[in-house]
């Protein structure tokens, strides 16, 4: 790797920060959404979490003695402005976050800071959220706030985690807040699995205006990177000589992927594929045009060219085939004509007592050096960042196994194989990659899995109100990989 590779590990704010209500902090959907009865899988919320809020000295301890070199974490919108103005800032959300950002930087850590993940105020949302046009603005005033507080020593910035994963969860199948199951809703849609398709094209365009607007207000002063981060599996076809399987693959990896990468990275647009097929299932249904909003040419050129790193977020892998009578239950989306699924032989995310992890994620390391070459092929060789990747277990509540896991063998060899294929795919294949943040710190709120799923580098006792953590093996692994 680089001698300037970033080491460090990754967090969110609604994941870790608990005092939803302390402060003057103001609600955001997941408080609103982890309150609603049977929404998360073991009852809980984000209420106290890791309690990083008080605790946040302890993390950076933490941090330091990882050896890591970066931290990626989310501000909370709601902390900062508990009303959405930048003219009625929480004094003591700015306060925590100055501590928290000097605080790194007094242990020589760079912050990496997101800027969204998934924590919307609900004030913005009871206006219509990011389904309301008004939404880009209001993300663009607080970008320039917190790029006019903090970018005087926030050198790395990523505006939105994961898009297709909260269009999809949050507004398509609604397991995520603000758990929108694609309803009919006068006001801003027409159709039912509109809302997945407007949200993408106002995070799109929040994205590139806030981009933008970096450019010309902060860059030559702060000179900082600004990017999204895209979450993507790998896809290959199940049988690479069967053409249908090939397209299959592909497919999913465009509707996925390429939904987002294609308009920033690319051309400013959706992949061809994307826009045909959801235009002829748009059809089938009676609709004169496609679901799929167009973006105009004034769009295009808008979100075009907004990065300075392609941020991936990458954990496992799926073979393709084209979906059929049989498979269409299995469907992960209506518009998805692709079967997605794991081969019975890969290793699954888990433990002895619990075999099954995150119920999606199947250990395939070679996967990641795929996608690496992928992405540097299709978006023109951008410097790439894995702003995560990482391994859970399960600990349901009938069945609480042993949370604490210390001796995680299997997340050590995850950190190991992963590092290993990114490494080939710098070194051999020329990859331009620029570093690497492990998912996760510690064991946090895992959003509709609450606390049954743990991908922590150190254990938290979520039991004991000192929400102590306790370093798992993994942790030194990782550290004896940054120190080599
Ligand atoms: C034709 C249109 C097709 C639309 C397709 C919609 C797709 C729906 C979404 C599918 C998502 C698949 C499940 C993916 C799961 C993970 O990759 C995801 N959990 C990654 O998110 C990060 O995960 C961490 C650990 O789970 C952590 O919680 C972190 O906060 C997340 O950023």
């Amino acid at each position: 790797f680089r001698k300037d590779f970033m080491w460090g590990a990754a967090t969110a704010s609604y994941q870790i920060e608990g005092a939803w209500d302390k402060d003057g902090k103001g609600q955001s959907i997941w408080d609103t959404y982890a309150h609603t009865e049977g929404a998360i899988e073991d009852g809980t919320n984000g209420d106290i979490t890791c309690d990083t809020y008080h605790k946040y000295l302890e993390d950076i301890k933490m941090l330091k003695r990882l050896k890591a070199t970066h931290y990626r974490f989310s501000l909370s919108w709601s902390r900062l402005l508990p009303t959405a103005d930048s003219s009625a800032p929480n004094a003591a959300g700015v306060a925590f976050y100055n501590k928290f950002i000097d605080g790194l930087l007094a242990n020589n850590i760079k912050p990496c800071v997101t800027l969204y993940h998934w924590d919307l105020p609900q004030c913005v949302q009871d206006k219509g959220g990011w389904q309301s046009e008004d939404v880009v603005e209001k993300f663009k005033e607080y970008a320039d706030f917190c790029f006019s507080q903090f970018g005087d020593r926030v050198k790395l910035w990523v505006t939105i985690n994961e898009p297709h994963v909260q269009c999809g969860f949050g507004f398509g199948m609604g397991i995520h807040a603000p758990g929108i199951k694609g309803q009919f809703s006068p006001i801003y849609h027409t159709d039912p699995m509109n809302a997945c398709y407007q949200v993408s094209r106002t995070m799109l365009l929040s994205h590139a205006h806030t981009y933008r607007m970096y450019s010309s207000k902060y860059r030559a002063k702060q000179n900082g990177l600004i990017s999204i981060t895209l979450n993507s599996d790998w896809c290959e076809p199940k049988d690479p000589s069967n053409p249908d399987h090939v397209k299959a693959a592909q497919f999913y990896i465009d509707a996925t992927l390429g939904w987002f990468a294609h308009p920033i990275f690319k051309d400013g647009d959706y992949p061809d594929s994307m826009k045909e097929h959801i235009l002829e299932m748009s059809k089938a249904q009676g609709l004169k045009n496609s679901r799929l909003p167009v973006l105009s040419e004034q769009e295009k050129n808008l979100i075009k060219g907004t990065y300075d790193f392609f941020g991936l977020n990458h954990y496992t892998t799926r073979l393709a085939e084209q979906i059929t009578d049989e498979t269409q239950a299995f469907a992960i989306h209506p518009d998805m004509p692709s079967f997605v699924y794991p081969d019975p032989s890969w290793e699954r995310a888990g433990n002895d007592r619990l075999p099954i992890g995150s119920e999606w994620l199947f250990i395939v390391p070679t996967g990641l050096r795929k996608l690496l070459n992928y992405i540097s092929k299709t978006y023109g060789d951008p410097s790439i960042i894995i702003t995560e990747n990482g391994c859970s277990t399960k600990h349901s509540v009938n069945n609480p196994g042993d949370t604490k896991q210390l001796e995680d063998e299997q997340r050590c060899r995850f950190i190991t194989s992963y590092l290993n294929e990114a490494l080939k795919a710098h070194l051999l294949d020329g990859v331009d990659l620029r570093g690497y943040f492990l998912w996760t710190l510690m064991d946090n709120f895992e959003w509709a899995a609450g606390y049954t799923e743990r991908f922590g580098l150190y254990h938290v006792d979520f039991e004991d109100p000192a929400r102590t953590r306790t370093p798992r093996k993994s942790a030194a692994t990782f550290t004896k990989i940054i120190e080599e």
